[in-house]
C-alpha cells in the first residue's frame, strides 16, 4: 500500500520505509556501527544517515558548553524541530528510486529524546561497563566525565529514557561480547523485524555495586 503524505509524521510509506534512532551511552559503538550500516545499506535502499552530534554543530543548536562537564550544551527542542525537517525532506525527496526502501538512520546518544512519531525502531547499545572504561580512557576523557558516563551505562540511562518515551519500540543490545559485524546483523535483524530485544533483560548494577 502505498501513501502519499507530506511529513515524517505520515512518513510516506512504500510499503515499510524505515526510521531507525540508534542511541546509547558514549563509546558503545554507535558511530562504527552507523557506518557499517551505511556500506552495507546504501547500495541496496535508499538509504540516509543522520549523525545527530553533527546536525547540532552545524545547525548551531549549541546554547553552551559545560565546562566542568567539556560537554556541548544542545538544545533538544531546536534539535527536534531540525531532525523532524531532515527526515521530511528526505521522504519527500523526488529524485529518490522508487523501487527502493528508503530508511533513515539517526545516530547519537541525544536521538532518542527527539519527538518523531514515525519512528519505527529504538535501538539502544550496551557495553559491560568495564569494557566501556577502558575506551572512554583512550580518549582522554577527565576522571569525572568517565565515571558520570560508567555509571549512566550500569544504570542504562539511555534504555530507561527511551523506553519511558517509545516504550515496546525500544531494543537494547548487549555488545560486550560481539564484534562489530555481530553487531550489524542483531541490528539488521530488528530493522527487518525478525528479532526483538525488549528493554529490561541487561543488568550491569553489579558495576555499581563493585562486582567486576
Ligand atoms: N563491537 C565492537 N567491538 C570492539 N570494538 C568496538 C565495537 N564497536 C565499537 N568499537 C570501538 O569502540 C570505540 C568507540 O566506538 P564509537 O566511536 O563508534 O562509539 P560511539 O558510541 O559512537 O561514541 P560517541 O557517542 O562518543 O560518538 C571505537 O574505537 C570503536 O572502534
Amino acid at each position: 500500500m502505498k501513501i502519499m503524505k507530506s511529513s515524517n509524521k505520515e512518513k510516506i510509506k512504500e510499503n515499510d520505509n524505515k526510521i531507525i534512532f540508534i542511541t546509547g551511552t558514549p563509546g558503545t559503538g554507535k558511530t562504527t556501527l552507523a557506518n557499517l550500516l551505511e556500506s552495507k545499506f546504501s547500495k541496496n535502499y535508499n538509504f540516509q544517515i543522520v549523525k545527530i552530534n553533527d546536525l547540532a554543530i552545524e545547525n548551531n543548536l549549541i546554547d553552551g558548553v559545560d565546562s566542568d562537564k567539556g560537554y556541548n550544551i544542545v538544545n533538544v527542542q531546536k534539535l527536534d524541530k531540525k531532525l523532524n525537517e531532515v527526515l521530511d525532506s528526505f521522504f519527500n525527496e523526488k529524485d529518490l528510486n522508487d523501487s527502493k526502501l528508503k530508511i533513515s538512520i539517526v545516530e547519537g546518544h541525544l536521538s532518542h529524546l527527539c519527538n518523531c512519531e514515525n519512528v519505527d525502531k529504538i535501538i539502544v547499545l550496551r557495553l559491560n561497563p568495564k569494557i566501556l572504561e577502558s575506551r572512554l580512557k583512550s580518549r582522554n576523557y577527565s576522571e569525572y566525565k568517565i565515571h558520570e558516563n560508567l555509571e549512566a551505562e550500569a544504570l542504562g540511562v539511555c534504555s530507561v529514557e527511551a523506553y519511558q518515551k517509545y516504550g515496546t519500540k525500544v531494543n537494547e543490545i548487549d555488545t560486550s561480547d560481539l564484534s562489530i559485524k555481530e553487531v550489524f546483523k542483531f541490528v539488521e535483524d530488528i530493522i527487518f523485524n525478525k528479532k526483538d530485544f525488549p528493554v529490561g533483560n541487561i543488568d550491569f548494577m553489579k558495576w555499581i555495586l563493585g562486582g567486576y
